[in-house]
């Protein structure tokens, strides 16, 4: 438990610092989705403080010319790691609006052009979304939304709101789906575990949605969803191979 909370605690402070050495040199350029490249930059090496090996796969999936909404699975705040891996460029994050109060976090992120909603207010989300979609054709600009809503430790992936596929629905524009495995086999908030391990993020294939209308939103959620958790027991069974699947959702 104590290494746990020193790591967890280092983890969170050195971010914070580091967000210090970032704030300056995202203000010479103002709030800007170009800053992200710096906040890329700058987070790339804590895997290596951690001992963490990540194996992406699939990472050509990004290579389109137009916007898209990435959605990935969300276990922890330590998903910044595979985020920070794989974030192509002109992708902002959408983050909870209580982020932008984590003092130089907060600054940073909003340097860094991340789009924050408030999730106590529906309405609001809904409207900052669909700016949004607006935002990312007018100035090519990507989008990674966690479809979850929220962390979730579990092992397997909550069932997902819906705002990201409304939004790439709106906009007209391909969803790609990310999965992180399974972080069971050297973290473990419950259990109070952190040690070194591995970690794989597989890009899937993009799933368009060119010529669909809202009505069709529930479907491609479901779809997306089901593509995801395939994914993610594959790669998770793959890293351990003598562990139970997942509880079927
Ligand atoms: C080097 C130093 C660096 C320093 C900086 C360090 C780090 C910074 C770098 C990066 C940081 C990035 C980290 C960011 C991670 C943050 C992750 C989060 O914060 S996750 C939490 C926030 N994200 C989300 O919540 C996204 C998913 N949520 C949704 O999509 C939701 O749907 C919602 C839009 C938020 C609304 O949610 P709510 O619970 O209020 O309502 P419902 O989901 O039930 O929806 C109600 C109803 O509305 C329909 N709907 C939803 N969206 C839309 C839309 N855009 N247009 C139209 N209709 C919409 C939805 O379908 C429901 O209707 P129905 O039930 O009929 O389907
Ligand atoms: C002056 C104020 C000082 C505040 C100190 C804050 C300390 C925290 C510092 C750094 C945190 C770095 C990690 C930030 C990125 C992680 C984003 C994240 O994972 O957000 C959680 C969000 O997806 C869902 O939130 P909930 O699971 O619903 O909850």
């Amino acid at each position: 438990s104590f290494r746990y909370f020193c790591k967890m605690a280092f983890y969170n402070g050195w971010i914070l610092t580091l967000a210090v050495l970032v704030i300056p040199l995202c203000a010479l350029r103002g709030r800007s989705v170009e800053n992200m490249k710096i906040i890329r930059f700058m987070l790339h090496h804590v895997k290596y403080l951690y001992g963490i090996h990540i194996e992406v796969r699939g990472l050509e999936h990004f290579n389109l010319p137009e916007p898209y909404v990435v959605v990935s699975n969300h276990q922890s705040s330590l998903d910044l790691l595979g985020m920070m891996e794989v974030l192509p460029d002109r992708c902002v994050p959408i983050a909870k609006k209580e982020l932008m109060y984590m003092g130089t976090v907060g600054l940073a992120c909003w340097l860094g052009g991340i789009i924050f909603i408030n999730r106590k207010k529906t309405d609001d989300a809904i409207g900052v979304m669909s700016e949004t979609a607006q935002t990312m054709l007018r100035d090519n600009v990507r989008v990674w939304v966690f479809p979850e809503g929220t962390r979730n430790h579990n092992g397997s992936m909550l069932p997902f709101k819906r705002g990201a596929f409304h939004l790439a629905v709106q906009a007209q524009v391909p969803v790609i789906p990310i999965v992180m495995s399974s972080y069971r086999d050297f973290y473990s908030k419950k259990e109070r575990r952190f040690t070194t391990g591995r970690c794989l993020i597989q890009v899937l294939t993009p799933m368009p949605t060119r010529g669909l209308g809202p009505e069709a939103v529930p479907a491609l959620t479901e779809s997306v969803r089901q593509t995801m958790l395939e994914a993610f027991d594959r790669l998770s069974g793959e890293l351990s191979p003598g562990q139970e699947p997942r509880t079927p959702q």
